[in-house]
């Protein structure tokens, strides 16, 4: 058996910024390297000098040393002879040992280098990476789970192994990049005085390819710890400990006695773990490199003059030739793991992905719970300072127009989630006590959606919806994810810059919808607006690329705020009936309430003055209040005005404007058809649009036209959704209210495509307040005691309601994990050769 030296390699690092005076001098042609204390800080210190193998001054790079050290070995190796080779860096602290082996993204370390000479070679290699932390072993590629070492009989004498060691196999430099970045980031590092990110633990890096069997070994530096810190004077001692064994069992090797038969003397290995792993690469079949890293500053000197001697023990040492244990390379054949490692690599991107997806997530939701506690506050606030004005909005807290306009550019999936809890608090206003707003079930909107999407309902925030022919484009529409970005939209307006949908878009795909509840499926939450060509933008060409514009339709930029019209709730055609008639049937509840709230206010003094305080919200049952106030707010001077001040003149947006006679035939027959009040749904096998009425004529709304048996699924309901006495005593069909245009038929010829928009924005000026009103919190107390006790189920909690999709529990995130631990494990050998 051939006997091996081990060499020595001494590097300097670059000196720090700016630098020290230096200790440390270097003759290249000789290999010396002198080390002297320039600060005098060491009494009778003179120059001393090392001679060893390599010296490599501060601008050698990592590649070069490589091409030194590693290289030139690995090229005398082939799968007919195999070798191993081991590098081991030693050093204190700071000296540039992690930086050698590990390097970073600009200077590739030895180890990369390796691993991307062995691919390029022979294609295939198989890595390993363990830690040394407190003197146990930690498996770096299996999130730094706990090992066992064995000692095991091999064929040609005992072998340590390390159990369940995960090994990679790799055949692509990509793959090595994700293995060593998810393996490097299970290492355990530590700020300290000398080193931002200092190694706690010594890393041990296998490579095994046919020709070679490569270990790397960062030690972990020794330091002196001098600020109190109880992990790291632990971690320190336990580093220093190990390390001094180290030089024990270097300095029994370097004396090590042979005798005549060729024994040697024993030399203890045990009483660490890294000298039992280091074992093999210091005694058996191992050409071992140290790489001495020393830090150039006179501060270091002790330092440096420490790993220097250390050296010259090392260079005693004669470590004995063997064979290359065959079986160590047998199991190796390329791509052997190829599958399992893919998958392994997915799954763990994966789970570090959602990790810091839902990191993302709950940041966002934070700052949308800040938002809306800081909007809700404002508003409770201003509720209680706003003194009542005569009366005239029956208690509703008035908020100012413009309220937040912040401008959220979130990503898509942001604003999904957005969406949903944006929905929930919408869908508890909407479907909660708000007495002031119309409930309406009608298929108005219908001719707005695509065949696949339904219509259940609405809930009116005007006093008559304004009929239009089907080519003006008369109506826009936000989804909920839109009103996450103007949360008090029913308040305070749109802000600015809020995308819209262009009515008909026939994309529901791209809304965003709203989970009625865990039982049920989507249900759409849009708000309809008045397509109003002073208002809003059509985004085309670069201004669309540029925003978050929306596919289905090009999307508009409101540049002004807008008057919502209605509230609407649909659903996908496919929608099974119990889902649809619960959506309906909220929205029946809601009326049943709203109607008993107006009642009560008939009842008292207050019943003028309520009707009168929502002249944009009217009650329907009270219509006698209605008119009048409509002609009011259609007054001719209100609406020139409103026109002057948008800067519009009415003779020239006239194309823009839906067609006054057009209008008086469209509200002519709202006012007489009153077939279309019990619209109901259909199945969804008979769906398809055949419910629907066509965008000019209501003809398909005429009973007539109904399937036998449309209209009972209204009367089959009728006998549970009244809460009011009246109504459950008489056990007949509700009132229901008229479609909101016919509220308006005594005045149709003043109702234009814009004129809505216009006269609100004269009520607004008018009387200084919003266009629309905050309906106040709850029903005073007296009107929620006399509530039925049949009351439909309270709307969810927003909270509950928006239930964004459940970022993995803790414990599912371990078992997730466990899982990805199984795949690794699958993919490795059970033992691993260290
Ligand atoms: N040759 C070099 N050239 C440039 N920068 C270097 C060099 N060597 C080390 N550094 C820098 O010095 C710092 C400390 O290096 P490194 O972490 O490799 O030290 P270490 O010996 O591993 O320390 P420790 O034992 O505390 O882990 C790092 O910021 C590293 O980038």
């Amino acid at each position: 058996m051939s006997l091996r030296r081990v060499e020595i390699a001494v590097r300097v690092r670059t000196p720090d910024c700016p630098p020290d005076a230096s200790c440390i001098s270097l003759d290249a042609k000789t290999r010396h390297i002198h080390v002297e204390d320039v600060s005098g800080g060491t009494t009778g210190s003179s120059r001393r000098s090392y001679k060893e193998d390599f010296i490599f001054d501060e601008h050698v790079s990592n590649r070069a040393i490589f091409d030194e050290l590693v290289l030139k070995k690995m090229q005398s190796t082939s799968p007919e002879r195999p070798d191993t080779l081991c590098f081991l860096a030693y050093g204190h602290t700071s000296s540039g040992k992690t930086y050698s082996i590990a390097g970073s993204d600009e200077e590739p370390g030895i180890l990369r280098l390796c691993v991307e000479e062995l691919l390029r070679r022979e294609g295939v290699v198989e890595v390993a990476m363990l830690e040394v932390y407190m003197d146990s072993v930690n498996d770096l590629l299996a999130e730094g789970q706990a090992r066992q070492i064995r000692r095991r009989q091999g064929p040609q004498g005992p072998i340590i192994v390390v159990e369940d060691l995960t090994t990679c196999s790799l055949t692509a430099v990509e793959q090595w990049h994700a293995v060593s970045a998810y393996g490097m980031q299970s290492r355990r590092t530590a700020a300290t005085e000398r080193n931002a990110r200092s190694s706690r633990s010594h890393a041990m890096f296998t490579i095994k390819s046919r020709s070679v069997r490569l270990c790397l070994v960062d030690l972990a530096g020794s330091e002196r710890q001098t600020v109190f810190s109880p992990q790291l004077n632990r971690e320190s001692i336990s580093i220093n400990k190990s390390l001094s064994r180290l030089s024990t069992v270097l300095e029994a090797l370097s004396s090590q006695r042979v005798a005549e038969d060729g024994k040697r003397s024993y030399v203890n290995f045990r009483d660490t773990t890294l000298t039992v792993l280091l074992q093999r690469y210091l005694t058996g079949a191992s050409l071992t490199t140290f790489l001495a890293c020393v830090h150039p500053s006179v501060r270091n000197y002790q330092e440096t003059l420490s790993t220097l001697r250390y050296t010259q023990r090392l260079k005693r040492i004669r470590t004995r030739g063997a064979a290359a244990h065959v079986e160590e390379w047998s199991g190796l054949k390329p791509a052997a793991n190829q599958e399992l490692l893919d998958e392994l690599m997915r799954l763990r991107e994966q789970v570090r992905l959602n990790e810091s997806t839902s990191k993302l997530v709950e940041a966002v939701q934070q700052r949308r719970i800040a938002e809306l506690e800081h909007t809700l506050a404002a508003q409770q606030q201003a509720a209680s300072i706003s003194p009542p004005s005569n009366g005239a909005h029956g208690g509703a807290a008035v908020v100012p127009h413009g309220g937040p306009s912040s401008l959220i550019t979130s990503s898509a999936n942001d604003r999904v989630r957005d969406t949903r809890r944006v929905a929930g608090w919408l869908l508890s206003r909407v479907l909660g006590e708000l007495p002031e707003l119309n409930v309406g079930y009608d298929d108005y909107f219908d001719r707005f959606f695509p065949p696949s999407v339904q219509v259940i309902g609405y809930v009116s925030t005007m006093a008559g919806l304004v009929p239009r022919t089907a080519d003006a484009d008369p109506l826009a529409f936000l989804d909920v994810g839109d009103l996450a970005m103007g949360l008090s939209m029913l308040d305070a307006g749109i802000p600015p810059f809020v995308r819209l949908h262009k009515a008909g878009c026939a994309d529901p795909a791209r809304w965003e919808s709203h989970e009625w509840d865990a039982a049920h499926s989507v249900v759409y939450v849009l708000a309809f607006f008045e397509y109003h060509p002073t208002a809003m933008t059509f985004l085309t060409g670069e201004a669309a690329s540029e925003g978050e514009v929306l596919p289905c339709c090009g999307g508009f930029v409101v540049s002004s705020p807008l008057l919502p019209i209605a509230t609407v709730l649909c659903v996908p055609a496919t929608a099974s009936r119990p889902v649809k008639e619960d959506v309906l049937q909220r929205l029946i509840d809601l009326q049943c309430e709203q109607q008993e709230a107006v009642k009560e206010q008939a009842g008292g003094s207050a019943a003028s003055s309520s009707s009168r305080s929502s002249p944009l919200s009217t009650s329907r049952s009270d219509p006698e209040h209605v008119l009048p106030l409509a002609a009011e707010l259609l007054d001719a001077s209100l609406l020139r005005a409103a026109r002057e001040e948008s800067g519009e003149d009415g003779g020239e947006n006239a194309g823009a404007n839906v067609d006054g006679s057009l209008l008086a035939q469209e509200v002519r027959r709202q006012a007489a058809d009153t077939s279309h009040l019990v619209t109901p749904f259909k199945e969804s096998s008979t769906t398809g649009g055949s419910s629907r009425s066509t965008s000019s004529s209501s003809s398909s709304c005429c009973a007539e036209d109904r399937k036998p048996g449309v209209a009972d699924v209204r009367r089959d309901l009728l006998p549970h959704f009244g809460p009011t006495t009246h109504r459950a005593a008489k056990n007949v069909p509700p009132p229901l209210f008229p479609p909101p245009s016919a509220l308006v038929a005594d005045e149709p010829t003043v109702q234009t495509g814009t004129s809505l928009l216009a006269a609100a924005a004269a009520e607004g000026r008018r009387s200084r307040q919003p266009f629309v009103k905050v309906a106040p919190p709850s029903l005073p107390a007296e009107r929620s005691a006399r509530k039925k006790p049949t009351k439909p189920p309270p709307p969810k909690s927003p909270s509950s309601l928006l239930a964004a999709p459940p970022a993995l529990s803790k414990k599912q995130r371990v078992e997730k994990g466990n899982g990805d631990k199984t795949a690794g494990a699958n993919g490795c050998q059970g033992c691993h050769v260290i």
